[in-house]
């Protein structure tokens, strides 16, 4: 993929870039397998990729620049601003709403935020797509609520020019430092969720709530977990971290007993839509820390499914799950040094089947979903 940015030495954040793709993958595979390293795996499966470029349906750009001039993408460590509205990884679509709210900050007189300076409201935009209707969910990081009235005075005419903005809000973030988002959030529009479909499932994406950012590779990851789950009949599972509920909402049937566990409310709120939308009737989704519902709880259900942030799932959630011992676990990571470090902490289960998906192409970043049968098991 070529990158102008990249090429100019500007941007870097694509560590890969010179590497030929099929080399990115070979490296991420051999990265996985050194991991796991002694641990015996009954089965590799072939890498999952997507597109090479214009796969991300998020930006998060930092403002900078002037009221005028505002320039949208990053900042360097000493400060130097860097305008990424051109970035391959972005839909095409993406490049006129930027150049829009450009604009829009102009009339609404945004005035960019200056990290030096420690002055100006307008920190971040985070732009993000549904691939299933083109609808897009638009927030404004701001430093307070000084130019919220503005804000709202001129939203109208950004509504006009770009017709597919259905949610717009403003997050206040007043502290100085390299936090991208704070805990207010100020809906601006009616719509509050921004509806996708992965595989007919639908799920919703709002503010304050994780999504996954490779809408092509996702699918074909909650598409491969729903496959794995449904070689057994497994009537009564977990899906631990569940975010809006992606993974549950796959693999979970009519009769399943789907257990959702995650800590963001804003996320739950999406994943109880979702399962409503799906007429599913045996299925909860609470907002909770996952380590204490899990510690809490006497059932053990069939199955366990964990998709932690990069830190794992750590030692307390795997030794519980270790003596609880549901017959499997699918483990999803996107971070396999920390999924390898629990892994070994689950020393009753072997495992049965890995398989790499890049979500991430031209880092060294990747996604994993392991399948852990627990080791007595005779057929599980
Ligand atoms: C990698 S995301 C996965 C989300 C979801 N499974 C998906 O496919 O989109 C990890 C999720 O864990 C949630 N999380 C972080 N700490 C948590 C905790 N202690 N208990 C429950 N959920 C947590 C985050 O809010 C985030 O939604
Ligand atoms: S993030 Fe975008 S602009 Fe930066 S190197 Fe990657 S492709 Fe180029």
């Amino acid at each position: 993929m070529h990158c102008a940015q990249y090429t100019a030495g500007t941007c870097r954040s694509c560590q890969w870039l010179d590497k030929p793709y099929a080399t990115q993958l070979e490296d991420k595979q051999h990265d996985l397998a050194e991991l796991l390293g002694d641990l015996p795996v009954g089965e590799w499966r072939e890498p999952v990729y997507g597109a090479e470029q214009a796969f991300r349906n998020k930006a998060k750009m930092v403002v900078s620049g002037s009221v005028e001039r505002p320039l949208l993408g990053m900042l360097h460590r000493d400060g130097t601003p860097v305008d990424l509205c051109d970035c391959p990884l972005y839909p095409a679509s993406f490049s006129d709403v930027f150049r829009h709210l450009k604009t829009f900050i102009a009339r609404a007189g945004l005035t960019p935020y200056h990290v030096g300076r420690k002055r100006g409201e307008l920190k971040h935009l985070l732009l993000t797509q549904s691939q299933f209707s083109g609808g897009l969910m638009l927030r404004f990081v701001l430093r307070s609520e000084t130019k919220l009235a503005q804000l709202r005075a001129a939203l109208p005419w950004l509504m006009q020019q770009v017709p597919a903005l259905q949610v717009v809000s403003a997050n206040i973030q007043p502290v100085h430092m390299a936090i991208l988002e704070g805990e207010t959030e100020i809906a601006l529009t009616d719509q509050q969720a921004l509806e996708e479909h992965f595989n007919q499932v639908p799920l919703f994406i709002r503010p304050q709530s994780f999504f996954q950012t490779n809408p092509q590779v996702a699918a074909a990851l909650y598409a491969t977990a729903r496959d794995w789950v449904a070689e057994r009949d497994i009537s009564s599972m977990w899906d631990l971290f569940c975010g809006v509920g992606g993974f549950g909402l796959h693999c979970a049937g009519p009769e399943t007993q789907l257990t959702g566990i995650e800590i963001s409310a804003e996320a739950i709120v999406c994943a109880k839509i979702s399962a409503a939308r799906l007429g599913l009737k045996n299925v909860e989704f609470k907002a909770l820390d996952s380590t204490g519902f899990a510690t809490g709880n006497d059932a053990v259900p069939e199955l366990v499914l964990v998709n932690p942030p990069r830190r794992g799932i750590g030692n307390e959630l795997c030794h519980y799950l270790d003596s609880m011992a549901p017959a499997r676990v699918l483990y999803s990571s996107c971070n396999a040094v920390s999924m390898a470090k629990d892994i070994r902490e689950l020393k009753n289960y072997r495992i049965e089947r890995v398989q790499l998906f890049d979500m991430f192409p031209h880092t060294a970043h990747y996604e994993v979903l392991t399948l852990l049968i627990r080791e007595d098991a005779v057929d599980l």
